[in-house]
């Protein structure tokens, strides 16, 4: 293995599998958006509002190349974490990919107890949930190596299946 990487949009439960992931593997956790907000002192939205997204993603892009440097770690990205080929490549090259797949409506569902994501601070969150889908399925099938279905699926059978999805990889 090198590293354990997750992927897959806002609420599909990256955040909260890494942590158990990496608990029951004996590995550190590492959250590319925890890392960042360390790193400046400031929080995801904060950085959005003064920064914009751009500004954002030259933070996440240069957090991500530096992070698939590790060796032995259970990490999270953030939901647009492959929209940068950059990305992309540093990401597949990091470790065995992980999709978390979720619906559209269980996004919703998952994303509307908290105020922390700056993208759906509008009136119709499913509609960029939606349209984010749309935009970045393909680029999340283009690296993982495995896709896991998360909805209807309480974390610990998730991380189960992840961790027996993972041993019935073939070597790279
Ligand atoms: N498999 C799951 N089933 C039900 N709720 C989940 C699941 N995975 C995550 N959640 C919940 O969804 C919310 C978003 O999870 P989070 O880990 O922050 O997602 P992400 O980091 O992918 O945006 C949290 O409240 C978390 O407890
Ligand atoms: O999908 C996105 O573009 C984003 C997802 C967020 O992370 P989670 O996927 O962990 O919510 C965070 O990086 C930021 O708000 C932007
Ligand atoms: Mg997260």
């Amino acid at each position: 293995m090198r590293n354990l990487i997750l992927i897959g949009p806002m609420g599909a439960g990256k955040s909260t599998i890494g942590r158990l992931l990496a608990k029951e593997l004996r590995l550190p956790f590492k959250d590319s958006d925890k890392e960042i907000e360390q790193r400046t002192g400031a929080d995801i939205p904060w950085i959005f509002d003064v920064e914009g997204e751009q500004g954002f993603r030259d933070r996440e892009q240069a957090m991500i190349e530096e992070l698939c440097e590790e060796d032995g770690v259970v990490l999270a990205t953030g939901g647009g974490a492959v929209l940068r080929p950059a990305n992309r490549h540093a990401l597949r090259c990091g470790g065995r990919v992980v999709y978390l797949h979720t619906s559209v409506e269980q996004q919703i569902e998952r994303t509307s107890r908290d105020r922390n994501r700056p993208l759906l601070r509008t009136a119709d969150p499913g509609k960029v949930l939606r349209d984010l889908m749309s935009i970045r399925d393909p680029l999340y099938r283009e690296i993982a190596d495995i896709i896991i279905e998360t909805d209807e699926r309480p974390p610990r059978l998730v991380v189960n299946e992840i961790l027996e999805r993972l041993q019935a990889l073939p070597p790279r």
